[in-house]
């Protein structure tokens, strides 16, 4: 689903990411664990095209982004680490904009909105203000959002930030649930140990580079064993 290629993104003087290579294929539930720094946002707005990278390939179901974007991020559905939502605007209405963005006809479109905001139990705010709604609630909304176009490839910038334990917990049901109910693939950014360890992969980007890639217990082992949060704290010390 994901293929990336001798990725290279500098800042000035700054490498940021220095040849990343990975490969996600579909349903899987990808960690990238990192801490602050490691490169994790610069990687996904590399993704999603807000930044051309300085070296490197990057392919999305086969399509290369660089030549055909537009055909390579419909296939994309992302939540940035800095919330997006026009405050002023009800829910339903941030929903149908990303709809029509994405050429959604409006009856799916209607039902998709309806789904998710039913599975977030926010069905009776649709039409309220999103400055009403609470963090967690906001985190919500572009959640739903980001899969309104049912795209492959989920990504995931520390969308937990902020939330509360039960929040966090519904996101991450949230995200297994597209991996298992649509066959969709999560990269999902974070600097937290006990998100990682949930995921089928974990990835360790470190000042730019993948320290380690694999199941939970073979990254710990690969980094020196241990639990994994004892090999990442050694590993990124
Ligand atoms: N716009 C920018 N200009 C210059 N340097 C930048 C810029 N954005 C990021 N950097 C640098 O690139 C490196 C990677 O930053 P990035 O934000 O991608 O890391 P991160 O893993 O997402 O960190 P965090 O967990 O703190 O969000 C850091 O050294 C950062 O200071």
């Amino acid at each position: 689903m994901l293929s990336v290629r001798g990725l290279v993104k500098r800042y000035g003087a700054r490498t940021a990411l220095d040849g990343i290579d990975l490969d996600i294929p579909r349903g899987r539930f990808v960690a990238l664990l990192g801490p602050n720094g490691a490169g994790k946002s610069t990687l996904f707005q590399v993704l999603t095209g807000l930044f051309a990278s300085d070296a490197g390939e990057v392919q999305v179901d086969g399509i290369d982004l660089r030549r055909h974007a537009a055909r390579a991020l419909a296939r994309i559905g992302v939540v940035f680490q800095q919330p997006s939502l026009d405050l002023d605007l009800s829910l339903a209405r941030n929903l149908q904009l990303h709809a029509d963005l994405h050429g959604l006809r409006s009856r799916p479109a209607r039902q998709r909105m309806a789904e998710g905001c039913e599975r977030f139990g926010l069905a009776d705010r649709m039409h309220r203000p999103v400055r009403e709604l609470s963090g967690g609630q906001r985190r919500k909304v572009e959640l739903i959002r980001a899969g309104l176009h049912e795209p492959g490839l989920l990504l995931m910038d520390e969308a937990t930030a902020g939330l509360d334990p039960q929040s966090r917990r519904d996101l991450l049901a949230e995200m297994n649930g597209s991996v298992t109910r649509r066959g969709a693939s999560v990269l999902w950014a974070t600097h937290l140990v006990d998100e990682a360890e949930a995921a089928d992969r974990v990835m360790v980007l470190h000042r730019g580079r993948v320290l380690a890639d694999g199941a939970p217990a073979e990254v710990a082992q690969r980094l020196g064993g241990g639990s994994l949060e004892q090999a990442f704290l050694r590993a990124t010390a």
